[in-house]
């Protein structure tokens, strides 16, 4: 198999009911649910702290699913809660990590074979599997080599090398790409991507990072304070985040509390639907922009301007008092330039602090 083959899915079906994890008085993990189908990729994306490689622990079991704290099946296999407990070499699982954990003293070969030799797997089958995942990560011809003579890339490819050699069921990331410098990340992220696809592994990935999540995952979990806000595709996340909460973590643009609407847009605003539990307004990127020839324009004085993907974001103040706004633009504004601000009313919308 190579990158880009696409095989039937080898992967198990994961399914989370009401999982929560406490440390001593702290609930870390808070009724956690979710479904992923075989095959299926999924981020669990969020602040540090929010409890993804908790959950990432409970799926691998390396940590135990406390009594009553909720349940995994990998397929129909129960494999923790209700008093069943199936410790991790038994999950069918590869394991890619941020520090990449291979073996210093043992070559290139012996890290990615080890997995097969705990399995009795025949030398003369190791041997070609061991080659046969080296040359799918782009490391062929590098078994012989010490991990210490490696760029942290290429050690990163060992790990997962040696994590897909087994051909696990489910794989199991935990900040993989974090170590890396930005090009190297994009590049191994994409190829990451390709390599899922093309194995079928059904796969979750924890990351803080939006661009890698976005990139590689079918669907993506916003995580916060131990609870999932949303479970949502990269597509839907972005036309339709659930809360504030997920539209200021995933910058989706500008989200004003109730008390915080400039008076020039009050009004307005009061006029879109929205219930109680609505106290923000969410200003989708694009919809605020420059310009007179919206309702309610307002002026607004430009603090800061950075360029990023092609645009300046620039931020602005419409008042004393008032909360900083930013918008992206492909004009340079002078620093405290007065500018006029139009809103697009019909896209934006109230939304609830969090899900
Ligand atoms: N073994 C433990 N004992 C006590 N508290 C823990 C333990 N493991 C994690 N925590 C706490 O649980 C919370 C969630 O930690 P976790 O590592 O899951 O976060 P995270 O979202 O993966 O963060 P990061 O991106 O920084 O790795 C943190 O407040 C952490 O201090």
């Amino acid at each position: 198999m190579r990158i880009g083959e696409t095989h039937a899915p080898q992967g198990t079906s994961i399914a989370v009911e009401g999982l929560t994890q406490r440390f001593g008085g702290n609930t870390v993990l808070d009724r956690i649910d979710l479904r992923l189908a075989p095959g299926q990729v999924l981020a669990l994306l969020g602040p540090s702290g929010c409890g993804k490689t908790t959950l990432l622990k409970l799926l691998a079991g390396l940590t135990p699913v406390a009594p009553g704290h909720g349940r995994i099946r990998f397929g129909e296999t129960l494999v923790a809660g209700d008093g069943q407990f199936v410790p991790p070499e038994q999950r069918g699982l590869g394991m890619v990590f941020q520090d990449y954990a291979l073996w210093p003293h043992m070559t290139v070969g012996r890290n990615v074979a080890f997995a097969l030799e705990m399995r009795g797997v025949p030398r003369s089958e190791r041997a070609e599997r061991v080659a046969g995942a080296l040359e799918i990560v782009g490391l062929k011809g590098y078994a012989e080599r010490q991990p210490s003579s490696l760029s942290g890339g290429q050690q990163q490819r060992v790990a997962l090398a040696r994590a897909i050699v087994a051909k696990p069921q489910v794989l199991l990331f935990d900040e993989p790409l974090s170590n890396l410098d930005r090009e190297l990340r994009e590049s191994l992220c994409h190829e990451m991507g390709l390599l899922l696809r093309a194995m079928g592994t059904t796969a979750v990935y924890v990351t803080h990072d939006q661009e890698e999540a976005f990139a590689l995952a079918d669907s993506v979990a916003v995580m916060h304070g131990g609870r999932i806000q949303q479970l949502s595709s990269p597509e839907q996340l972005m036309q339709a985040p659930a809360s504030a909460l997920v539209a200021d973590f995933l910058k989706l643009g500008n989200v004003l509390h109730a008390d915080d609407i400039p008076p020039a847009w009050r009004v307005a605003a009061q006029a879109l639907a929205r219930d109680d539990r609505h106290q923000h307004l969410f200003i989708p990127q694009g919809a605020l922009q420059l310009g007179t020839d919206m309702r309610a324009a307002m002026r607004a004085q430009v603090v800061a301007q950075r360029w990023r993907h092609g645009r300046f974001i620039t931020q602005v103040k419409t008042g004393a008092g008032c909360k900083g706004l930013s918008f992206t633009t492909a004009q340079r504004l002078g620093a405290d330039a007065i500018v006029d601000l139009a809103l697009d009313w019909p896209a934006l919308r109230w939304l609830p602090q969090a899900a």
